[in-house]
């Protein structure tokens, strides 16, 4: 084959979530306009960041943005990273009675004098837009209508698009955090799927990766999924997000799939960046327009 026409073999295998959130924050900004327009209500996101780390910095920063852009409101509270628990719940607790907040999302990771479980479970369940609230899990489980975690939820919407159907299909997904591994085992079982949760204590890793038709890899380990632990066409869903050093003495971002062994393999990948992570936060965007639509007992909109 010519340099060109693998080049080009390449380029169809790689799922552009750039691309796609790009299109999913444009249907949002669409909807919000007409919800202003029809019933005057603009959708109001809070946005929390305790402490100064500099990565959740640029989120919260590009979280506001995006907000912004889609017409609703934004929110932004910063607070020291000496910030009690009691402090950052009365903050919660204010933005739960506030009418012109419909969503708030409170950045992890918290310092750690603060117990984020119970922070977020402070959180008004109506509100929660990361879908982290035991109630909102608990209907995701149990198949009731939930706010959903963003990134699974913007991962979902991926693998529908490129694949159409998920019935039948065998899914893996490694990691069981309650963010990103449960709801996404959840998700597609609930798609149909048959799903297997692989994590730190699995025997097998690569074996079990090898039986999957669709692989989420979600485990925080740079690189960890090998091209030779994927089936040949395999679906890779990459959500990991790991700052490392590269050769040149910079740092790069990669994901938890190594991507350049994986492409050759797989049907279908997502890269990192430009992947998983932009679809994340058009999912809170989304997130925030249905949390505000059932305030007001309005059908949210298909996106
Ligand atoms: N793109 C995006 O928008 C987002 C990206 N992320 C990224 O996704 C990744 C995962 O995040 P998160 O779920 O919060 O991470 P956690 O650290 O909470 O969970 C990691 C999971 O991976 C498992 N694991 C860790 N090491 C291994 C290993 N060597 N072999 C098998 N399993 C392993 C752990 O197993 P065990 O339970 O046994 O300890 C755990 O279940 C990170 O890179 C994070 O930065 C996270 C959120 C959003
Ligand atoms: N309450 C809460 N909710 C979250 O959803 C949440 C959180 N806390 N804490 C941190 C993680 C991480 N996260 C990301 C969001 C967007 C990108 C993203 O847009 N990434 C770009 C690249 C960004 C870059 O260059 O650094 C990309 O992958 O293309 C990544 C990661 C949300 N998180």
């Amino acid at each position: 084959m010519s340099d060109s026409a693998q080049a080009e073999k390449i380029a169809e295998k790689i799922i552009d979530g750039k691309a796609f959130a790009a299109g999913l924050r444009e249907r949002v900004g669409a909807a919000v306009a007409k919800l202003n327009a029809e019933h005057g209500l603009t959708p109001g996101l809070a946005v929390v960041l305790v402490g100064e780390d500099p990565a959740s910095q640029v989120y919260v920063r590009n979280k506001a943005k995006q907000t912004k852009e889609a017409g609703m409101a934004s929110f932004e509270h910063r607070l020291p990273d000496t910030t009690s628990q009691e402090e950052l719940l009365a903050l919660v607790k204010q933005l739960n009675e506030d009418p012109s907040v419909h969503g708030i999302l409170v950045q992890l990771p918290l310092p750690k004098q603060i117990d984020s479980a119970a922070v977020l479970d402070t959180i008004d369940p109506a509100k929660d837009v990361d879908g982290f609230h035991v109630i909102n899990a608990g209907r995701l489980a149990t198949g009731q209508d939930a706010l959903v975690p963003c990134t699974p939820l913007g991962c979902l919407m991926l693998l529908k698009d490129r694949l159409g159907d998920l019935s039948g299909k065998h899914a893996v997904v490694l990691g069981r955090s309650n963010i990103v591994g449960k709801p996404m085992a959840q998700l597609l079982l609930g798609a149909n799927c048959t799903v297997t949760i692989a994590h730190s204590r699995t025997k097998d890793l690569p074996a079990e990766c090898r039986r999957a038709d669709i692989l989420v890899a979600a485990v925080g380990r740079p690189e960890m999924v090998r091209g030779d632990w994927i089936a040949p066409g395999a679906t890779v869903i990459d959500v990991g997000i790991n700052r490392i050093e590269g050769a040149d003495g910079k740092n790069r971002l990669v994901g938890d799939v190594a991507f350049e062994e994986a492409v050759k393999v797989a049907g279908a990948i997502t890269p990192v960046p430009g992947g998983v992570g932009p679809m994340t936060i058009a999912c809170l965007l989304a997130n925030t327009l249905t949390a505000a639509c059932r305030a007001k007992g309005l059908p949210a909109p298909e996106l």
